[in-house]
């Protein structure tokens, strides 16, 4: 890796180790892992059960620290930032998705898309627009009065990428984002992500167990057990 390559990226791993706990029982759920994410690109992390996927999810998105190595965003190394730095620059620039959705169920699709706004600190005079343009983006804007259990888990899951992406987040990450739809609704989904990286410009990093969309990524790195896999060299 070329320094003017790290600048340019927008994700780079560089030896990420993190060891949880310590001594006799300290676990080792990633060790030196090393990988770059191109802008405008959709790479998954693929690995069994336990092998290390969140854990570096979660390290690319901010919300942890690796124990070695550093990992930049954007050529910014986040791993030297206070948290409160990490909590401003994952506002800014990072959209989240999780497995279960995370929808609030007494709010609208819309509600819980501009709610998402408020928290993220968007002045309450922009926030209208952007909930909206961001469930127009998902093709939600015409259901977007329903409630999240009026509406079918494909439909759900299109909510939540809504609120991950309302703010403009240069980099979206997608804790197994088909894991609860079938393949057909499953494909859909990354079908979606496509769109978001061809229209307007975004980076994609989601973890999987599904196979089936394997073959839509442009980049996917296997884990195992916390290592690199050899499913990469084939
Ligand atoms: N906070 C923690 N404390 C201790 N060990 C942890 C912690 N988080 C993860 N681990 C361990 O790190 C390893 C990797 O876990 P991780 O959740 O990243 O795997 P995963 O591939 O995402 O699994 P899954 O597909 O089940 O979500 C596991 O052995 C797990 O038990």
């Amino acid at each position: 890796m070329t320094v003017e390559q790290a600048r340019t990226s927008m994700v780079v791993a560089d030896k990420v180790t993190r060891v949880f706990g310590r001594g006799d029982g300290a676990v080792k759920a990633l060790s030196e892992i090393s990988f770059t994410a191109e802008q405008g690109t959709i790479t998954a992390l693929r690995g069994r059960s336990g092998s290390g996927k969140t854990t570096l999810l979660n390290i690319i998105g901010a919300l942890d620290r690796p124990s070695e190595g550093r990992l930049l965003l954007q050529g910014e190394d986040l791993t030297v930032l206070s948290e409160k730095q990490r909590n401003q620059l994952r506002r800014q620039r990072i959209g989240l998705i999780f497995q279960s959705y995370a929808l609030m169920p007494l709010m609208s699709a819309y509600e819980n898309v501009e709610f998402g706004l408020r928290i993220a600190g968007i002045a309450s005079s922009q926030t209208r627009r952007m909930a909206e343009e961001a469930l127009e983006q998902v093709g939600m804007k015409e259901r977007m009065k329903h409630r999240p259990g009026e509406l079918s888990g494909g439909e759900q899951q299109r909510v939540a990428i809504a609120r991950a992406i309302a703010h403009h987040p240069v980099l979206l990450l997608a804790d197994e984002p088909t894991a609860e739809l079938d393949s057909k609704t499953g494909r859909s989904v990354i079908r979606l992500f496509r769109e978001l990286v061809d229209r307007l410009g975004m980076t994609i990093i989601m973890t999987t167990h599904d196979l089936s969309v394997l073959s839509m990524m442009d980049q996917t790195i296997a884990l195992e057990d916390g290592h690199i896999g050899k499913a990469n060299e084939e």
